[in-house]
């Protein structure tokens, strides 16, 4: 992961040397120097202060700020476009497109494939860009006090008193700044002919139309195969592991990440070893050892079943025990609280300290985890209908039919349309991948990022997630299924139709465990039994 930080001030070139007046910019060096690694520069173009770090995965290592005649680029992220070869930065990749796109910013950013925030100075036009992809699967924030006065920086600061006039940049927005006129705008990605339309759940619910299954399978298979694919042949980082793995997964056991598990089985060559990061905490309130708690569990058992598969191809899965004993938990809280502002409940503080402790890859039996680069199966319940709130848009209807066919009285006399059903189970599906970048994506960029680590998520791969939500190639009825006959509801129906398909049939029926309960990260303190996850930190 790379680390950025800008500051504009109008007039500020005057005296650009004199770094002590700008005590914002200097407390937040350190936090975006966590994120890079391999190389950092302070610089300052025009009124422009910058600041770089970089976790270099893609040879040759370019450095940043990449500053020639006319840009100042600053990137985090991964591009997967095809063009860029394997001997190629996507930096780099970047920087030629907007030479060949002369200056425009809006049609290069708009023909990136992949997950990333940047920031983008054009010295002959003076104007700066600034924003992240379509999901939002970077954090960036900014503020603008209307005074000439810019900052847009990777993380929030930890001052309370400045950091609350920093938000957020929105998921899919190019957002630019003219130096001339002092104007602040924005196009988002569903309004600019030259950027792509963000994801369009279709409600393509019609009884009469058939499927044909197995043709969807198949296709699905290719695409997040390709999904992963572009994932972990992309992985050249400038120092090399100290560990046999190239990359890991955070592994839960559950059915999304292993199936992204079986994905790399089948890719890899032989001899391959994966890391399977698995986290697990010392819940003084559960009282269970590590081994016990419900992720754990499942890991051991799905990392065994997951050797049986690909051993003979010559594939290895390394589980990888993080075990977070109660005082570590507390020596974290802080930090983790102030990394992942603004979100800011117990629920947001047990997800990301899981996923902070999970990345660290320390584990206690001395076989830590080096790997730079984390596959996470997030995306796949927002995608393909994983939520017990989805599920519970049929349970009426679900229970008239079970209850009908057991021959039992039925006390709930409503009279369900199914198509009403079948829609309000659209409208979920995209007020879940559109909040996605607020809610999970943001907030876990930061915890991850901070050990100079990368995730990527080939559940929200652009060609995938277009041909199966906004080309509705998988019909709403294979995402959250409810059968009319027998009043049956499975979730996440299509991957677990791939899991059968890729015989990987242990997993097609696991049930979904948030990971602060999988992990016991949820209500670790003494006395905390009332606290909800919507309290405020
Ligand atoms: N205990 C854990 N340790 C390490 N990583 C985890 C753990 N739990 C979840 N993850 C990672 O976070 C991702 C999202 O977790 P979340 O709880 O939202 O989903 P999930 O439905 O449980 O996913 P899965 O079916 O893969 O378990 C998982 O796919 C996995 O990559
Ligand atoms: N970690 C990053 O954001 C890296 C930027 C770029 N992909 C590189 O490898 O150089």
């Amino acid at each position: 992961m790379c680390g950025i930080l800008f500051h504009y001030s109008e007039g500020s070139s005057i005296n650009y040397d004199d770094y002590s007046e700008d005590t914002l910019f200097k407390s937040l060096i350190p936090i975006i120097r966590e994120r890079g690694g391999d190389y950092e520069r302070s610089t300052h173009v025009d009124d422009i202060k910058l600041y770089s770090s970089v976790l270099s995965l893609r040879q040759p290592l370019v450095k940043q700020p990449l500053i020639d005649e006319r840009f100042v680029i600053q990137f985090n992220g991964e591009l997967y476009n095809d063009e860029i070869s394997e001997n190629m930065n996507d930096v780099e990749f970047l920087h030629h497109l907007l030479i060949k796109n002369e200056g425009n910013v809006h049609k290069t950013i708009g023909s990136l494939k992949g997950e990333f925030a940047f920031t983008i100075y054009d010295t002959l036009e003076s104007i700066f860009y600034f924003g992240k992809d379509a999901f939002g699967r970077k954090s960036l924030c900014f503020s603008d006090d209307e005074m000439g006065d810019v900052y847009i920086s990777s993380c929030f600061p930890t001052n309370k008193s400045k950091r609350t006039k920093f938000k957020e940049c929105e998921k899919g927005i190019v957002y630019y700044y003219d130096i001339v006129s002092r104007v602040l705008g924005w196009d988002s990605f569903n309004e600019s002919d030259d950027l792509p339309n963000f994801l369009n759940v279709l409600n393509d619910y019609n009884r009469e139309i058939t499927y044909n299954q197995d043709e969807i399978i198949t296709e699905l298979h290719e695409k997040l195969s390709k999904a992963v694919k572009r994932r972990i042949s992309t992985i050249f980082p400038l120092e090399k592991d100290k560990t046999d793995s190239k990359f890991a997964v955070l592994f839960s056991g559950g059915i999304d990440c292993t199936l992204i598990c079986g994905l790399c089985g089948e890719l890899c060559e032989q001899n391959t070893t994966i890391d399977l990061l698995n986290v697990s905490f010392s819940n003084p309130r559960a009282n269970l050892s590590y081994d016990e708690t419900p992720d754990r569990m499942l890991a051991i058992k799905n990392c065994n079943e997951l050797n049986q598969v690909y051993n003979k191809k010559g594939v290895y899965f390394n589980l990888i025990k993080v075990n977070v004993p109660y005082d570590e938990y507390l020596k974290a809280k802080q930090r983790v609280i102030d990394l992942i502002y603004p979100n800011d409940t117990e629920m947001d503080l047990s997800i990301a300290i899981a996923f902070y402790f999970a990345t660290s890859g320390k584990n206690s039996e001395g076989k830590d985890s080096n790997c730079k680069v984390l596959l996470s199966g997030l995306g796949a319940d927002e995608i393909f209908g994983g939520y017990t709130r989805h599920e519970r848009i049929f349970t009426g209807i679900s229970n008239q039919i079970r209850r009908k066919l057991q021959g039992k009285p039925v006390k709930d006399e409503t009279i369900y349309d199914i198509n009403e059903l079948q829609k309000e189970l659209r409208d979920e599906l995209q007020v879940d991948i559109d909040r996605l970048w607020e809610r999970n994506l943001m907030r876990d960029d930061k915890v991850i990022s901070c050990w100079n680590k990368e995730a990527r998520y080939p559940f929200l791969d652009e060609e995938l997630n277009e041909w199966c939500t906004s080309m509705g190639k998988i019909p709403l009825t294979m995402k959250l299924n409810f059968n009319e006959e027998t009043g049956e509801i499975t979730r996440k129906l299509a991957l677990r139709e791939l899991a059968k398909y890729m015989k990987l049939d242990f997993v097609s029926q696991e049930a979904k465990r948030a990971i602060q309960f999988g992990s016991k990260s949820a209500k670790m303190d003494v006395g905390s039994g009332k606290v909800k996850g919507t309290d405020k930190l």
